[in-house]
């Protein structure tokens, strides 16, 4: 379930008259998600409904909200197809509904395609370079959160609970990251605002075609290629086995650089980043699954599902030429 704040039907009428979004039609709970309460809201007003997605935010803070909604609203009026979150009179986009931060945004079209090809790959690589060109003058900064930093804040936490040949390459993957991190290649990556988390289950597709990106709240300041390296290691691998798949990955690639071509320090470290990609969701999934936060709403993931495809990486690396 993904309702954990109830909202009343006379909160959201609220919301809506302070938004100037009409009159509430339907106040619907979604029941997937784990992290935030989420509710479909149709409104009406005199050019007809429209649906909107009210998000309750359950863990972020109001200090932290407004780097990923302004994220969000920029794309969204440099024409990137990312929820748009509603502003009020005074232009706040940020509203509290039921004593928690909360944001209204428009309902994307479709669901997810969770067994992608390789036209879905291609609308996701050439939307994540315009995505990626689209937030080059966004003037706030936030890093991404998830990143070596904290990687190296939370390996150590989570050793303890690994077996000794994992707590090697985990120790080994982080010392090679740190290293990687020091290099004149890594310094020259382009960088700007990322998703950094974009799965196949934060896209959405209608009749095969793509109509949009969200859950912005993994998003930070990072360089490109690893934007680029966590959605290869999703939607272009194999599930159940972690193993690459070289059809979609060049496809991916392909329509990426069609929009933006990869500079040659991405060229070079592409493999490197791909194994930092399976990395940070190893790590983070280590730490969900085995200190889960007091009261926490999270649902952890397979930490070993990233384990395999960070041992993929290393054993048969995917280099940019192999993508074309
Ligand atoms: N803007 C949106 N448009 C359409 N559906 C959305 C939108 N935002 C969220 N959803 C739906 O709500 C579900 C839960 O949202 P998600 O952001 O994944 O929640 P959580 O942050 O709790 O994991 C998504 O799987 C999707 O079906
Ligand atoms: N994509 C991450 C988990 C993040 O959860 P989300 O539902 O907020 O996208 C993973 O697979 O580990």
């Amino acid at each position: 379930m993904a309702v954990f704040t109830e909202v009343s039907a006379d909160e959201a009428r609220a919301l809506l008259r302070a938004l100037k979004l009409g009159e509430l039609r339907e106040l619907r709970g979604i029941q997937s998600g784990i992290e935030n309460t989420n509710y479909f809201v149709t409104a009406e007003d005199m050019f007809g409904a429209t649906e909107y997605v009210l998000t309750l935010f359950e863990r972020l803070t109001a200090e932290q909200l407004p780097f990923y909604l302004h994220l969000m609203k920029h794309l969204a009026q440099h024409g990137i197809p990312v929820p748009d979150p509603a502003a009020d009179k005074d232009g706040d986009i940020l509203h509290t509904v039921a004593g928690k931060p909360a944001a209204l945004v428009n309902k994307l079209a479709g669901g997810h395609e969770l067994a992608p090809g390789p036209d879905h790959c291609s609308q996701v690589g050439a939307m994540l370079a315009r995505m990626h060109l689209a937030g080059r003058d966004y003037k706030r900064h936030q890093p991404n959160l998830r990143s070596l930093a904290w990687w190296n804040e939370t390996v150590p936490v989570v050793l303890p609970f690994l077996e000794p040949e994992q707590a090697a390459l985990l120790r080994s993957e982080l010392a090679f990251q740190n290293h990687v991190a020091g290099s004149s290649a890594w310094q020259a990556l382009p960088r700007g605002p990322v998703h950094a988390d974009l799965f196949r289950d934060n896209v959405m597709f209608d009749g095969g075609q793509l109509t949009g990106f969200f859950d912005f709240y993994f998003a930070g300041i990072d360089a490109w290629l690893f934007d680029l390296a966590v959605c290869l290691n999703d939607w272009a691998i194999d599930l159940p086995t972690g193993r690459h798949d070289p059809e979609r990955a060049r496809a991916f690639v392909a329509a990426y650089a069609s929009v933006r071509p990869l500079t040659a320090a991405e060229r070079q470290l592409l493999p490197a980043m791909l194994r930092a990609g399976a990395l940070r969701f190893w790590i983070s999934r280590l730490w969900d699954f085995h200190l889960p936060r007091e009261a926490s709403l999270l649902k952890p993931h397979d930490p070993t599902h990233f384990e395999r495809v960070l041992r993929q990486r290393i054993a048969q690396p995917v280099t940019a030429a192999a993508l074309g």
